[in-house]
């Protein structure tokens, strides 16, 4: 069995749990309840390169990242730094999240937030919006294209951003085939934990203009983002070098700076001197 088929095993396990407690009637009644989305196109768009920042304890690769007791005040931090947008792994057997982080951090900043998650029924895409997330990861190779497709609808139809994520060709057609308008690039195979930074240019000139570029995994610092704005990232998503740094405040502050500069970006010129 792969990582990923782990995980999701026990995904739907937890999921069968949170069901019985809370059925869909009323969470679809708290998520009509909860305020309105924020603008997750606004701020991955335009000419920087846009980071999203991560909260993220643990993961199957590495085990423990960091303990993180206040969720909260670490995305309050990331968004001091600068960070466009926060994503919240709420996960909880292999990352140690869970939805209560999510709802923390939404009381916490003013930024759109993604549910970074395995999501593999609307149950939990009503969950997201019922705890104030306002993008949705939605992973391909976790998917049947059928599910893909409807789950990309009923995200956009409940006010959420999906973020379709791939990691080869054909997953990257199949995203592109469901109409994602947000596609993550992971570098990291989620079936073998490989990381490959490379995935990333060979893809990105596969996908249109107009659709939103994201570079998942592996930025360890500002030449990583600067690598990836030259292959075609409108954005990257950053978890482990900012949870494991000594000041994760600075950390997004020199990402942001790296990624502001328009020297950064794809054919604009020579690389910024770091
Ligand atoms: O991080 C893992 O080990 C992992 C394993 C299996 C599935 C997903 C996994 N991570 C989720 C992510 O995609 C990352 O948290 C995110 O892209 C940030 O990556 P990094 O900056 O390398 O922590």
């Amino acid at each position: 069995m792969s990582v990923l088929d782990e995980i999701l095993e026990g995904v739907r396990a937890d999921l069968a749990d949170r069901q019985r407690a809370v059925p869909l009637a009323e969470l679809k009644d708290r998520a009509q309840r909860a305020p309105a989305g924020r603008d997750a196109f606004a701020a991955l768009g335009g000419d920087k390169v846009s980071v999203i920042a991560e909260v993220k304890r643990s993961s199957p690769s590495k085990g423990a990242l960091a303990a993180i007791a206040d969720p909260a005040a670490l995305a309050a931090d990331y968004e001091a730094g600068g960070a466009h947008v926060i994503s919240v792994l709420t996960e909880r057997r292999r990352f140690g999240g869970s939805l209560e982080d999510l709802a923390a951090v939404r009381a916490a900043v003013d930024i759109p937030i993604l549910r970074k998650d395995f999501v593999v029924t609307s149950y939990q895409l009503w969950e997201a919006r019922a705890y104030g997330a306002d993008l949705a990861l939605l992973i391909v190779a976790a998917l049947e294209q059928n599910a893909l497709v409807s789950l990309i609808e009923r995200a956009e139809s409940i006010g959420l951003a999906p973020l379709v994520e791939v990691h080869t060709e054909e997953e990257l057609g199949r995203a592109l085939d469901a109409g994602a308008k947000i596609i993550g690039v992971n570098a990291r195979n989620l079936k073998t934990l490989e990381v490959d930074r490379d995935v990333f240019s060979r893809l990105a000139p596969k996908i249109p203009d107009g659709v939103i570029k994201i570079a998942e995994s592996g930025v360890r610092g500002p030449h990583d983002l600067l690598a990836y704005a030259r292959a075609g990232a409108d954005a990257v998503l950053v978890g482990e070098s900012l949870v494991t740094g000594k000041d994760p405040r600075a950390a997004v502050v020199d990402l942001v700076t790296a990624g502001a500069h328009p020297a950064s970006r794809l054919d604009n010129g020579p690389e910024r001197q770091q």
